[in-house]
């Protein structure tokens, strides 16, 4: 038994990938257990593993965390990547809390039927670029410092640099109005951790691709 925690999800991005990151950025290694087909989730919510009988999973210190925000609390906070006091972690959870609903956008994409891709597909670049990143850049630009909070890494530049690539993925230019988040991206991409975390072989999951959404939701939705 190691000690290092333990991911239960599919093989692809999906609710699993900030939790990702954040190990990834933290420098911690980690295990991934990946549900192939409905007969492993069925075989992990009849063993009690799953409290609400969902995945996300991680198995870390003796538990089986649910809930991506419970999972990701426990994770920053344990690797000191959630601000030294109590307005900085308020600052750091309003920003994830914008990147969230920004991240569950990029995410519904690929789920959506045909028909409704395009109009919703405006609508994400829209909210993208005229109301998430325009925040970012003024909070950089009025923090005047290298992170969002503080002046260390912590939760919420790890997270906002990985909504960042998920949204390059859609519109490569979409920070082309924002130079101080391309300087941001640059140097959080610089950061030792996580610019392992970004090369090749790394457990970073490409991007979404239409095979992995018919897996998935054969898996969670069959
Ligand atoms: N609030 C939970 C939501 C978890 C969740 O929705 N889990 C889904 C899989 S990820 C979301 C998902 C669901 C369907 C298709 C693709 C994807 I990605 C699940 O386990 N579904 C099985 C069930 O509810 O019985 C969290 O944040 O962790």
């Amino acid at each position: 038994m190691s000690g290092k925690p333990k991911l239960h999800y599919f093989n692809g991005r999906g609710r699993m990938e900030p939790i990702r990151w954040l190990l990834a950025a933290a420098g911690v290694e980690f295990e991934e257990s990946y549900l192939e087909k409905k007969e492993d989730l069925t075989k992990l919510q009849n063993d009690g593993s799953l409290l609400f009988q969902q995945v996300p999973m991680v198995e870390i210190d003796g538990m089986k965390l649910v809930q991506t925000r419970a999972i990701v609390n426990y994770i920053s906070t344990k690797y000191n990547h959630y601000g030294k006091d109590m307005k900085e972690r308020a600052l750091i959870d309003m920003y994830v809390e914008g990147m969230f609903d920004l991240n569950e956008l990029l995410m519904k994409y690929g789920y959506l039927p045909a028909d409704q891709k395009e109009e919703y597909f405006s609508n994400m670049m829209d909210k993208a670029e005229n109301r998430y990143f325009p925040a970012f850049e003024k909070v950089l630009k009025e923090h005047g410092k290298d992170f969002l909070v503080g002046n260390q890494l912590s939760r919420a530049d790890v997270q906002l640099l990985e909504v960042i690539l998920m949204a390059e993925e859609y519109k490569p230019d979409i920070l082309a109005k924002f130079p101080l988040l391309q300087s941001f991206k640059a140097r959080l991409s610089n950061i030792p951790t996580i610019k392992k975390f970004l090369q090749p072989g790394s457990q970073r999951k490409p991007r979404t691709t239409e095979e992995d959404i018919a897996r998935a939701i054969k898996i969670f939705r069959s």
